[in-house]
C-alpha cells in the first residue's frame, strides 16, 4: 500500500513528511495553508467562553455530571474527546431500555442534559429528552429547564422546544463537525479545556479563530513543504485504495490514547462515502493485529502518533498507512480526508439513512415471528438449515462471498452488555472475510447506510435480547423496548428486502446468551 500512497503523492506534487514511525506516516500536525482552514464562521468566536462560564454556572449549582443525548455525528465527537482527555461524559445513544434506565439512576439530582440533534427530529433523541424531562420533574427537582443545554440548528423543532423549556441553547449554524457546538459543547461543559483542542487543531496564528483565542507572533515566511496538506494525501489514498478494490479500512488505535477515534472515523467516511455505490467498508479493530487488519482488499491505518521512530503499533504490524498527531489536528485531517474520498468516489453527501422501516413497524407493530430452532439461551430466526447456533453462523459466514463482509449488530446494553463486543474477533478468527460490529441503533447512523445503500456483498448477523425492566417514553405509545425492537425488525426488513442474507439471534437470557455465543465461536 505505501507504493500506492507513493504514487498518489508522486502524481499530487506532494511529499509526505514528519516523524514517520512506519512507511506511509502522515503528520496530521502538518500545516495547512489558512486559505483552506475549515470552520471560518463569526459565530462560534464567542462559543469557547459560553461554554465556560455555563460550565461555571452549573458548578455552582451543584451539577457536575454531563449527560449527552445525541446520535451519530451528534455525540461522536465529544465522546472521543471526553475519552481520548479522560474527561466523564456520559452519552446515551441507545434505545435499549436497561441503558437508558441505567443513565437516568445514575446521579440524577447532578445531572445537566445536553440534546444535541441537528435536524431536531431524530426519535431517540427525543426519546431520551423526554425520559429525562420525565425522571427530573418525577424527583421534584426545581428548575427543570434550566437543566438541559440543546444544540441544534436555527429553525430545527429543537430550537423552539429549547425556548418553550427556558432551556439553554446552542444554535450550530453549519455543517457538522467536531469543531463545532456538537463536539465543543458536551465535552466543555464536561470539563474539556476545547481552547487547547483548537490549538491542536488549528496551529497558530489562526485568523479565523483569532477572535476568542490567545494569538501568537506572526509565524516565519512558511516554507513549501509547511504547506503539504495532510489531509488531502490521506483523502486521495483514501479514494485510491478504494478504486483499487482495497474498499474494507482497517482502523486501530495505535496505543498511544486515541482510543475512541476509530469509531468517530467509523461514522465520518461511511456517512461521506456512502451514497457512492463504492463506499468504503470501516472495519474498527480491537488493535493494529487484530483479525482483519491484512487482505487483499484491506487498506490498514493507524491513529497516533506518540511512538518513537521506528516502532511498529501493534506489536510489530506494520499498517499501510498511520496517520500521526494530537486529537485536534486527527479531527481536522480526517473531516476533510473524508470529504475528498467522497467527492472523488462520487458520493452523494446528502444521503441520510431511511428511519422509515422503523416508523413502519411501530405503526403496524412489530412482527410475530416463529424462531427456526432455539439452541441454550439462543433463539436462531432466520433461513437456514442449521440446527446449532455454531452451525448457523458458519452457515451465514460461508455465504459471504470473495470480499465480502459479515456484519454483526448488536441491539443490546452497550455499557452493561458490553462483552457482546467480543463477537467481532471471535468471528473474524472464524472467517476469512471483514467482520464489523456495530451497536443499535448507533450504527443505523453511519455503517448501517452502507449496509444497504452500498454494494449488496454483506451478510448480517444480528443480536437482540430480552427486555426484563422496560421504559414508556413519556409522551409516545410505545416503549424504548418497543422502540428498540422496531428498529432491528424495520432493518431485518430493509436488508431482506435488498436482498441481503440476514440471521438473528435472540438472547432469552443477555449475559449467559452471549458468553454461550462467544464460547460456540471460539470452539
Ligand atoms: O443530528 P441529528 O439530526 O439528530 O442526526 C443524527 C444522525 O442522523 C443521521 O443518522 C445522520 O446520517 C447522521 O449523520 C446524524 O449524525
Amino acid at each position: 500500500m505505501s507504493d500506492l500512497l507513493d504514487d498518489v503523492v508522486a502524481a499530487a506534487g506532494l511529499t509526505v513528511f514528519g516523524a514517520a514511525s512506519v512507511p506511509g506516516s502522515i503528520d496530521a500536525r502538518t500545516r495547512l495553508d489558512p486559505a483552506v482552514l475549515p470552520l471560518a464562521r463569526s459565530d462560534d468566536h464567542d462559543l469557547v467562553a459560553r461554554i465556560a462560564a455555563l460550565r461555571a454556572e452549573f458548578l455552582s449549582r451543584g451539577l457536575d455530571h454531563v449527560v449527552l443525548c445525541g446520535m451519530g455525528e451528534s455525540s461522536l465527537a465529544a465522546e472521543v474527546i471526553g475519552r481520548t482527555l479522560g474527561v466523564e461524559l456520559t452519552v446515551l445513544d441507545s434505545s435499549d431500555p436497561h441503558q437508558v434506565r441505567a443513565a437516568l439512576d445514575d446521579r440524577l439530582g447532578r445531572s445537566v442534559v445536553v440534546v444535541a440533534s441537528r435536524s431536531g427530529s431524530t426519535v431517540e433523541t427525543d426519546s431520551h429528552r423526554r425520559a429525562y424531562q420525565q425522571a427530573f420533574e418525577d424527583a421534584g427537582l426545581q428548575d427543570v429547564g434550566r437543566r438541559f443545554v440543546f444544540v441544534t440548528e436555527p429553525g430545527s423543532p429543537l430550537a423552539t422546544t429549547a425556548r418553550e423549556m427556558g432551556a439553554h441553547l446552542f444554535l450550530a449554524s453549519s455543517a457538522h463537525s467536531a469543531f463545532s457546538a456538537f463536539g465543543l459543547v458536551p465535552s466543555g461543559l464536561a470539563g474539556v479545556r476545547v481552547d487547547t483542542l483548537l490549538d491542536e487543531a488549528f496551529p497558530r496564528p489562526a485568523p479565523h479563530f483569532a477572535a476568542g483565542f490567545s494569538i501568537a507572533p506572526p509565524a516565519p515566511e512558511p516554507s513549501a513543504t509547511d504547506f503539504a496538506d495532510p489531509a488531502l494525501m490521506l483523502g486521495a489514498a483514501l479514494a485510491a485504495g478504494a478504486l483499487a478494490g482495497r474498499d474494507k479500512l482497517a482502523l486501530a488505535s495505535d496505543g498511544t490514547g486515541l482510543d475512541g477515534l476509530s469509531d468517530w472515523i467509523e461514522h465520518l467516511v461511511a456517512s461521506s462515502t456512502a451514497g457512492s455505490g463504492r463506499g468504503l467498508l470501516p472495519v474498527v479493530l480491537e488493535n493494529p493485529s487484530s483479525w482483519g487488519h491484512e487482505g487483499p482488499d484491506v487498506l490498514s491505518v493507524t491513529t497516533g502518533g506518540a511512538l518513537a521512530a521506528g516502532v511498529m503499533p501493534g506489536g510489530g504490524t506494520a499498517p499501510d498507512l498511520a496517520v500521526n498527531g494530537p486529537l485536534g489536528a486527527q479531527f481536522v485531517v480526517w473531516e476533510r480526508a473524508a470529504a475528498i474520498a467522497g467527492r472523488l468516489l462520487g458520493a452523494d453527501p446528502s444521503t441520510r439513512p431511511d428511519s422509515e422501516p422503523t416508523r413502519l413497524v411501530l405503526d403496524a407493530g412489530l412482527p410475530h415471528e416463529t424462531p427456526t430452532f432455539v439452541d441454550g439461551v439462543v433463539e436462531v430466526y432466520g433461513n437456514t438449515s442449521a440446527t446449532t447456533l455454531v452451525a448457523a453462523v458458519d452457515e451465514l459466514a460461508r455465504g459471504v462471498p470473495p470480499f465480502g463482509y459479515l456484519a454483526a449488530t448488536a441491539y443490546l446494553d452497550r455499557v452493561g452488555d458490553a462483552a457482546a463486543a467480543g463477537v467481532r474477533d471471535a468471528l473474524a478468527a472464524r472467517v476469512a472475510r471483514a467482520v464489523t460490529f456495530g451497536w443499535g441503533p448507533r450504527y443505523l447512523h453511519s455503517t448501517g447506510r452502507l449496509h444497504k445503500g452500498g454494494p449488496a456483498t454483506g451478510s448480517f448477523l444480528q443480536i437482540t435480547g430480552a427486555v426484563t425492566d422496560d421504559l414508556q417514553v413519556p409522551g409516545r405509545p410505545y416503549t424504548f423496548g418497543e422502540l428498540q425492537a422496531a428498529q432491528a425488525a424495520g432493518d431485518r426488513q430493509a436488508l431482506l428486502a435488498g436482498g441481503r442474507p440476514v440471521l438473528r439471534l435472540h438472547l432469552i437470557d443477555r449475559a449467559t446468551g452471549i458468553e454461550q455465543l462467544l464460547a460456540a465461536l471460539g470452539g
